[in-house]
């Protein structure tokens, strides 16, 4: 199968989710609500679930969508002003739509998974995007447990890695069997993109989160000097850590379990996009213990644990100097 039509609904709902999510940061009107896991979510978030979720009812009637969000706490009397605020913005950007469809919209995202099914991340990232710093919309298919097609949005990633201050807003796509590309948001030609495949010092550098308890900062760079990178690691946001790699910004994005939340299991909506895009960039994704990411068991990657991403090149190297950090 091309894919073609998945591709170009996907890639056309995902700009327009971004499109909003960028209209709501620079209006300033990003303070966020708590979730009852305690994470943040914004009008933004919402609203993003909502365009995709609209955009693949329409062009897919019959898929399931596993979508981060739901509609429970806006359905609220007390959320009222809320729920205006996220339709205000769908509207912006897709249209008319009414509240009671604002909500259907993001509840469609509330399937289990199935064979075929699409998992989405409005926003990927969230606590970045309240920074002003990194986050991405990440959307993917998955067919009988494999990923077949990712779309990740970038919008404040350099178009450059040479120009931080320059030009942002990067579309990442892949499609199994396909490659993968990148092209500005603001337009062009898509092209293709190729982990870096170098091993020397000079050419590795790492990713990891800036947010310290969504991995184990000390031991990813003790890993890291064990393979030889000595420059410090960047930190970033969201699965613009994936972008990275496929795009041979950097060689590796560890993310170890943090030690202070060592049974978290790792969402699908946080990795299917990533990995499709950096493994046909060919690069390579598993756990820590070199197992592939099981995207057949549900909302949770529960038979896996910590996240390795690399060149592959360097990937069994990564593996065995965890074996020996775990020893120490
Ligand atoms: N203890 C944790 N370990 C690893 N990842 C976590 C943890 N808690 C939350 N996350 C996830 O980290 C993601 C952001 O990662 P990053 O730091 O790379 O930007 C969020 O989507 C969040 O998932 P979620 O909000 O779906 O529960
Ligand atoms: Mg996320």
């Amino acid at each position: 199968m091309s894919y073609e039509q998945e591709k170009q609904v996907a890639i056309e709902a995902a700009l327009t989710a971004a499109k909003l999510c960028e209209q709501v940061r620079q209006e300033q009107v990003t303070e966020a609500m708590e979730k009852s896991d305690k994470s943040p979510v914004t009008v933004a978030d919402l609203g993003s679930q909502a365009v995709i979720c609209r955009a693949l009812a329409m062009a897919f009637p019959d898929d399931l969508v596993v979508g981060e969000e739901d509609a429970s706490q806006l359905r609220q009397p007390e959320m009222a002003d809320q729920l205006n605020r996220v339709s205000h913005y769908v509207k912006s950007v897709v249209g008319d739509a009414t509240p009671d469809q604002v909500l259907d919209w993001i509840d469609r995202g509330n399937s289990q998974i199935g064979g075929r099914y699409w998992t989405l991340d409005p926003i990927d990232g969230t606590k970045g995007f309240l920074r002003q710093d990194q986050y991405a919309v990440a959307l993917a298919l998955v067919e009988l447990g494999e990923v077949k097609l990712g779309v990740l949005v970038c919008p404040a990633l350099p178009v450059s890695p040479d120009q931080p201050d320059g030009e942002k807003g990067v579309l990442f796509v892949a499609v199994r069997g396909q490659g993968a590309t990148m092209v500005p948001i603001s337009g062009g030609e898509p092209q293709p993109i190729q982990v870096t495949k170098a091993d020397s010092q000079e050419a590795m550098r790492f990713v990891e989160s800036v947010e310290s308890g969504h991995g184990d900062h000390s031991r990813q760079d003790a890993v890291a000097k064990a393979v030889g990178i000595t420059t410090p690691s960047l930190r970033m946001d969201s699965q613009a850590k994936y972008g990275a790699v496929a795009s041979g910004r950097a060689s590796l994005y560890l993310r170890l379990p943090s030690p202070k939340s060592p049974d978290y299991r790792e969402k699908i909506w946080d990795h299917a996009a990533g990995t499709i895009v950096v493994e046909e960039a060919g690069g390579r994704v598993t756990d820590m213990y070199g197992k592939a990411l099981n995207f057949s068991l549900g909302a949770k990657l529960s038979d896996n644990q910590g996240v390795i991403v690399s060149n592959g090149v360097i990937h069994d190297t990564v593996l065995d100097a965890l074996r020996e950090t775990a020893s120490v």
